[in-house]
């Protein structure tokens, strides 16, 4: 038995395969290279719900009045936002979607991605932006988180990155969304529960740390230095390693190539650059053996720092749009009737009479 769940294959799925050997990320028939800074994310949710959702049709009218809905509800809850950070206000306006009975899988994408705008202005003690309907899901979320104009290169550069975290195997949170789908507790409260799981920095939580990183390392002689020092003191290196991918997570380029359309608008990229191959020189050292890469959030922070989102708002962003994924695996999960229960090994003391 594996502590860990390693090897285990705990559901089927039509949506998204990830190939850990080749690196690469299938995602509902189609490499991710295919559709990422291609699609609008509306267009990526219907390809993704195309069999499961009867509305993925039609979804950018969907998710633009989705959006406009749930503001309605989620706004009068801006003032409790303060002294939260992001992912908490995240949680705390999704999880009041659920006394509404707001089950519907478009509306639930939208509140996702009016909850992540609202949760990160709240932290600062700014009041909530109203979507514009009419806008694409990628541009609102951005002009709803700082209340300016987005041009059109932010905008394509925030679908990309929307798209690429759509949906990925069996990850952690998926997997604690189907688990709680199997119980037949329905989508919003699935979703609610895979949002609870990106609280951690191991799983969706590491871009915020990657940039604390790169300013702790300050210049690029100091990199190996400090990197050596964080390893020799046990610690792990943020955006680095995967269950799955045993080489370079393929993201980690589509994410790095939509920096590089953003002209102008980074200027981390070349240090972070360099001090990625001076993290897989060091993990490569002091991990022989142990195939740790890049994975998706190393070059997440970069783009999202350059979009001008604040680093708590990183994990919000992966969660609006993950939250599409998680929509469909609590449908695909739900219609299997199964409830999802696997077995513990007993390591605790038995009763003296048993011993
Ligand atoms: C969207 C996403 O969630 S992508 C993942 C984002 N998370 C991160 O970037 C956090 C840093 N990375 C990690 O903590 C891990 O690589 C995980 C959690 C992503 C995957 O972990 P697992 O595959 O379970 O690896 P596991 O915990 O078994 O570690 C295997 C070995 O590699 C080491 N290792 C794994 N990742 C790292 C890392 N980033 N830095 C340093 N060492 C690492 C472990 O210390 C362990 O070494 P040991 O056996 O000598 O003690
Ligand atoms: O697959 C995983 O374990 C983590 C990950 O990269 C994701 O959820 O995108």
């Amino acid at each position: 038995m594996t502590i860990g769940l390693d090897d285990v294959v705990a559901a089927e799925t039509g949506l998204s395969h990830v190939d850990g050997e080749a690196g690469r990320l299938i995602i509902a028939g189609h490499d991710l290279e295919e559709l990422a800074g291609r699609l609008a994310y509306e267009d990526a949710v219907a390809l993704l719900w195309r069999g499961l959702v009867p509305e993925a049709s039609d979804p950018a009218g969907l998710l633009g009045q989705a959006r406009a809905r749930a503001y309605a509800h989620l706004a009068p809850l801006g003032p409790r936002l303060a002294g939260l950070t992001p992912v908490e206000g995240m949680r705390l306006l999704l999880a009041s979607l659920l006394d509404a009975e707001e089950d519907h899988p478009s509306l639930v994408v939208g509140a996702a991605g009016v909850a992540a705008a609202m949760a990160v202005r709240g932290a600062q003690g700014l009041a909530p932006v109203a979507p514009d309907e009419s806008s694409s899901h990628a541009a609102d979320i951005l002009r709803m988180m700082r209340d300016a104009p987005v041009a059109a290169e932010e905008a394509r550069a925030l679908d990309t990155y929307l798209v690429t975290v759509i949906d990925h195997g069996l990850n952690a949170s998926t997997f604690t969304a189907r688990v709680v789908a199997s119980t037949q507790a329905g989508i919003l409260s699935s979703v609610v529960a895979g949002l609870c799981a990106l609280k951690g920095p191991l799983h969706g939580g590491a871009p915020g740390p990657v940039l604390d990183m790169l300013d702790a390392i300050g210049t690029l002689a100091n990199a190996e230095p400090w990197l050596d020092d964080a390893m020799a003191r046990g610690e792990r290196l943020m955006g680095f390693g995967h269950r799955i991918y045993k080489v370079r997570d393929p993201r980690a380029d589509v994410l790095k190539a939509a920096v590089g359309r953003l002209k102008g608008k980074s200027n981390r990229i070349a240090f972070a650059e360099a001090v990625e191959a001076t993290a897989l020189k060091v993990l490569g050292r002091r991990k022989p053996g142990r195939r740790l890469d890049t994975n998706v959030e190393f070059y997440t922070a970069i783009l999202l720092d350059a979009l001008g989102v604040p680093r708590e708002g990183f994990t919000p962003l992966f969660a609006a749009g993950r939250t599409a994924g998680w929509v469909a695996h609590a449908i695909e999960q739900t219609r299997t009737g199964r409830i999802i229960r696997p077995q513990s090994r007993y390591v605790g003391a038995w009763p003296a009479e048993a011993a």
